[in-house]
């Protein structure tokens, strides 16, 4: 009876000596990954996990995320991780960012995360975010219906008309919650410019779904009743729906009926470009959609500037009266030349989006190995391009964490380019970034001349890695007489 014991006991020694040197073999290679040169410093963190939960854990100011702020103290401006399962290389180094803008389609693709793929269904025949003739397409079609030339002739009267709405609404509540407030304006005149949508008339609330959507995409992806990326999975279920149903029902419609819209065009496109299919171009509604909401952060972070900052409304308010005083018709609305000629607005835009970093790092995937200042990224890797570093390098802007409009004064147009990248850089540059200062600069220009304001409740930021805010910023509006 005692025999299988006696046999069993160095059978088990030998297993768990043999799991042992298997397992420190793992943690070995996981921490020393394969490369053909020399890898960044840095740290792995554990195996599978890596440094995820350091990524995703809060700092509460404007600076820089954590994360990327220590990693750069230890270890300088480029380091490697792991996150989220995948082998990264974070870059906070200007030089190095620029190169990696433009090896676009040469040594690098542009790439999200398999969570974030997943949401915005970037994957097969669908794939809006793919190189060559769908990227080209993707920047035409945007920048036909947001560029400059429909700002000239259509956009700037109807965002000056459906603000002068917005803000009306605004003022007949106690108070607005703004990051909401902003979200839900951007995203109904967003989806009312490609599509004509109207949310009094439709089925659903394509809004409220985004900013469900927005609300959960950078959480941890655990896909649990209750989590907040199920509940953005089911947010994204019922857009791609609707959208869907929107592209069916416009291709059927009359000729008749065509509104000459973005919807429109893709649906005319169909005809010629050959990746062009209905699914493509709801696809492409939803993800051209979602990221016009992205001006939301940096309306969200200025009422908290504002407020802080007393001096710059004045002199914002300021130059604004000028533009009333030497108009023929003060309720005549903004013209393009006025508009060019707005200074010191656009020393407020610039410095709020250096603040707010609405997307503080952009993803990229090596397609082959990379050699840059003596470091190899091997092929397969996913670089972070900490944009968000420039903006807050204290060489770069002096006391990088004060709301200074000012500090623009002295800047030529080569000089801010150089040191202000809130859109990125390359042939990925964001399609929509005058939209973006026409949009802010007309918000601004209503709320100085029409209304008083203040701040009720809330203001509190913290970055994980995105801005967030709290329980909000909530606002008053009144009308001036
Ligand atoms: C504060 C507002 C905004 C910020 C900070 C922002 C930022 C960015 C950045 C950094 C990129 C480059 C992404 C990358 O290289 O990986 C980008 C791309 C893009 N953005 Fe924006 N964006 C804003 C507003 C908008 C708006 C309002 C629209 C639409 C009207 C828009 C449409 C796009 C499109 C279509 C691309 C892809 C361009 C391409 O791949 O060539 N963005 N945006």
């Amino acid at each position: 009876m005692e025999l299988p014991s006696v046999m069993s006991t160095p059978v088990t020694g030998l297993v768990a000596a043999l799991v042992v040197i298997g397992l420190t073999y793992l943690v070995h290679r996981w921490r020393n990954p394969k490369c053909n040169g020399v890898l960044p410093p840095g740290s792995m963190g554990f195996p599978l996990i890596g440094e995820t939960l350091q990524l995703i854990a809060s700092g509460y100011t404007l600076d820089l995320p954590p994360f990327i702020k220590k990693r750069v103290h230890k270890y300088g401006p480029i380091f490697r991780t792991s996150l989220v399962g995948r082998s990264i290389v974070v870059t906070a180094d200007p030089e190095i960012n620029s190169f990696i803008y433009n090896q676009e389609g040469r040594t690098v693709e542009l790439w999200y995360l398999d969570s974030i793929s997943k949401v915005f269904k970037q994957d097969g025949e669908v794939k809006t975010t793919a190189g060559g003739a769908i990227h080209k397409y993707l920047r035409s079609i945007t920048l036909n219906h947001f560029g400059s030339e429909s700002l000239k002739s259509k956009l700037l009267a109807d965002i000056q008309r459906y603000v002068d709405k917005v803000f009306t609404q605004w003022s007949n509540h106690p108070s607005v919650e703004m990051q909401r407030g902003t979200l839900t304006m951007l995203y109904d005149f967003n989806a009312y410019i490609m599509f004509g949508y109207d949310p009094e008339k439709s089925n659903e609330n394509i809004s409220e779904s985004l900013i469900t959507l927005a609300d959960g995409f950078m959480s941890f992806p655990v896909n649990v009743p209750g989590t907040k990326y199920n509940k953005c999975l089911k947010a994204q279920k019922r857009l791609v729906n609707t959208f869907k149903a929107l592209v069916k029902e416009r291709r059927q419609a009359s000729v008749a009926a065509a509104r000459g819209d973005f919807l429109d065009q893709a649906l005319r496109d169909i005809e010629n470009e050959q990746f062009l299919t209905e699914e493509f171009v709801s696809n492409l509604l939803f993800g051209v959609l979602f990221a016009s909401g992205s001006i939301s952060g940096s309306l969200t972070l200025m009422f908290k500037l504002l407020a802080e900052n007393p001096s710059v409304v004045k002199e914002l308010t300021a130059e604004h009266e000028t533009f009333l005083k030497q108009r023929k018709d003060p309720k005549s609305p903004i013209t393009w030349e006025e508009y060019k000629s707005m200074t010191f607005t656009l020393y407020v835009i610039y410095e709020v989006f250096r603040l707010s970093n609405a997307m503080p790092f952009l993803l990229r995937r090596t397609t082959k190995d990379v050699n840059i200042k003596g470091y190899t990224i091997p092929a397969g890797w996913t670089i972070m391009v900490a944009n968000s570093a420039l903006h807050l390098n204290p060489q770069t802007h002096k006391d990088p964490l004060d709301f200074n409009p000012w500090r623009w004064k002295d800047h030529d147009q080569y000089s801010i380019s150089k040191t202000l990248q809130p859109f990125g850089g390359g042939t990925r540059q964001c399609a929509g970034a005058d939209y973006t200062r026409v949009f802010m600069a007309i918000f601004l220009h209503t709320l100085v001349t029409k209304y008083s304001w203040k701040k009720v409740k809330g203001g509190e930021v913290s970055r994980s890695p995105i801005l967030k805010f709290g329980d909000g910023i909530h606002v008053s509006f009144s009308a001036k007489a």
